[in-house]
């Protein structure tokens, strides 16, 4: 009930148009009613006319017909025109209001989201959202008004025909529904869920389809696929079925409503208290009143899988953002140190803490390298840089000012950073580098890629920086995606440049020439390199030695490289389990 009422006032900017929705298909239904009902006593005055050799006025009657018919047509067509723009206008503001919850908890709060599972939210449940109002609201609402309206006009003439009327309303279009709901509820839910869990499956059998010949030859994963799309098949199959059979029920009630109708209006034909025409009239009307209920058992079969939708997206946009922005965010400075004080950091859930105390300054034109064996948390201090993490307990400060005093994407504007799992788009190589800097000259694209090393084999392509380079960068190499990600990272304009690991997968003598060529381009920046590897680290200020999260040495390059050397004797091995 709470995700319903949620669900109506993400609505409540679009109630108008949704208004003039339901009032046009109220007013097309009842147009539609009202021509079968004049058409059934013109038809039948017409031939008891003739019978009877008296002659009557057909123009009247004819001229209703024809704006019945008009107003049918037109109310059909302007009830959907009003009801898509409602929806339209619903899903105009939907999508935004989506992602604007959804991007703050990005990449932290959604670390948990199965792959394939945000682009279940944003398809499958978001588009079930979307026609809420056009399959459940707007046919629920009008057939109040048509049942309502119609109800009024059979009491008029006959107050049994209305309580016929009235208790095959009510089971065809409550009773039905009700029971369509209770029959497939369950189903319509697990649909929701199941074709979430079939994306998932589905994406990561794509992504991991290698793997997954080598290591599955019994085609276990393709097995739990098939059950999970065969388990879908058959809980749409059940819900076709009831669907089938709500259609079937609503004919019924029809089809008995008017025979009920001719039942105890034909005595009265016979007694003369009621006109002959009068009684085609009331059948065909109320036979006509039953369009309206045709769509309520969809509509109530509709409503569990809706919900549950509605429930999966309001659970994902209530997380609370990791780090929040502050509600009157500073201005961020041009240029500044970044400062981390007695910075810590655990992750949710885990044991230990990830970074503890963590003094470090990473003032403007300042190179630091951090060098630790796996797991020791220097990935981690990039996060909290990035603000992707907020520093507890401790804190991070940027020109003068903590961190949370800024937005935090604002803040980012100042880095430029190459992560540990860079994310390469479907897309070519310049759009890749241009995402970085959309203004980039031809020059400056050329400069970053010759100093990450990248330009001659970019240049080697018959597509040069047309080349496609596949999802995830699937068409090029490790070490090609590695240094077309620090091309992109070195086109930047940034006054903090961020580098996890820039050089991994590249060969010692392309390691080399790389290094240099990036330092000698962030000469005037504040680097901090993170880093496995002992290459030109005597180019570096200050050599941090991390484990376990803790700084457990620092200092200048030469006397790091000794007590590096100490701690880790094979010093290009500090990634091991040893070290
Ligand atoms: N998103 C996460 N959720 C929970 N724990 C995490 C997460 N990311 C990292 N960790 C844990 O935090 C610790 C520090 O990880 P971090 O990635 O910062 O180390 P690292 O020094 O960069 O390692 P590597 O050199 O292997 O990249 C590790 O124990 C790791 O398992």
């Amino acid at each position: 009930m709470k995700d319903a009422l949620r669900l109506l006032a993400l609505m409540r900017p679009q109630a108008g148009w949704m208004a003039l929705a339901v009032l046009l298909s109220a007013l097309a239904t009842l147009a539609h009613v009202a021509l079968m009902a004049t058409s059934g006593w013109f038809i039948t005055a017409m031939a008891l006319a003739g019978a009877a050799g008296a002659s009557m006025n057909y123009f009247t009657p004819a001229a209703y017909i024809r704006a019945f018919a008009l107003v049918r047509t037109v109310g059909r067509y302007a009830e959907r025109l009003v009801g898509h723009e409602a929806t339209l206008k619903f899903v105009a503001n939907l999508r935004p209001w989506f992602f604007v919850r959804l991007t703050p908890l990005a990449p932290a709060a959604l670390e948990d989201q199965r792959s394939g599972d945000l682009l279940t939210h944003l398809k499958g449940d978001i588009d079930r959202l979307e026609f809420a109002f056009l399959r459940i609201l707007s046919p629920a609402l009008a057939a109040v008004l048509v049942l309502a309206a119609g109800l009024f006009v059979v009491a008029a003439y006959d107050g049994a025909m209305a309580l016929v009327l009235l208790g095959t309303a009510l089971l065809g279009g409550l009773g039905l529904p009700l029971l369509v709901h209770r029959l497939g509820a369950a189903a319509s839910r697990r649909v929701t869920a199941r074709s979430a869990d079939l994306n998932v499956l589905l994406v990561d059998h794509l992504d991991g389809r290698a793997e997954l010949d080598i290591y599955d030859p019994g085609r276990r994963h393709r097995a739990a696929l098939d059950a999970a799309s065969d388990g879908l098949i058959a809980d749409e199959s059940r819900l076709a079925g009831i669907a089938g059979f709500a259609g079937a029920g609503v004919g019924l009630a029809a089809q008995t409503t008017l025979l009920l109708v001719l039942a105890i209006g034909a005595p009265r034909v016979l007694d003369g208290s009621l006109p002959g025409a009068d009684l085609p009239m009331l059948a065909l009307l109320v036979l006509a009143l039953f369009d309206a209920v045709a769509p309520l058992p969809l509509a109530f079969q509709t409503l569990p899988g809706t919900l549950a939708s509605a429930r999966r997206i309001f659970a994902l946009v209530d997380r609370p953002a990791p780090v929040p922005d502050p509600a009157a965010p500073k201005p961020v400075p041009a240029e500044g140190a970044l400062v981390f004080a007695h910075a810590g950091f655990t992750y949710p859930g885990a044991a230990a803490p990830a970074v503890e105390h963590v003094d470090l300054t990473l003032a403007p034109g300042r190179r630091i390298a951090i060098i630790g064996p796996s797991g020791s948390g220097k990935s981690s201090l990039i996060a909290l840089a990035l603000r992707f993490r907020a520093a507890e307990p401790g804190a991070l400060a940027y020109g003068g000012a903590p961190v949370e005093a800024y937005e935090a994407d604002a803040l980012r504007q100042r880095m430029s950073v190459l992560a540990q799992q860079d994310h390469l788009f479907s897309a070519t190589i310049r759009e890749n580098l241009l995402i970085a800097a959309p203004q980039a000259s031809p020059a400056e694209i050329e400069a970053a890629c010759a100093r990450a090393g990248i330009l001659s084999f970019i240049k080697a392509q018959p597509d040069g920086l047309e080349t496609f380079i596949g999802a995830h960068g699937a068409k090029i190499s490790g070490g090609e995606a590695r240094r077309l990600g620090l091309a992109r990272t070195l086109l930047k304009e940034a006054p903090m440049v961020l580098l996890d690991e820039p050089t991994e997968g590249l060969d010692a003598d392309t390691e080399r020439r790389v290094l240099d060529a990036v330092l000698e381009a962030t000469r005037a920046r504040a680097l901090l390199l993170v880093t496995h590897r002992m290459v030109r680290l005597e180019a570096m200020d200050e050599i941090i030695l991390m484990e376990a999260g803790r700084i457990v040495a620092r200092g200048p390059p030469a006397e790091m490289m000794r007590h590096v050397a100490v701690v880790e004797p094979e010093a290009d091995r500090l990634g091991g389990e040893s070290a």
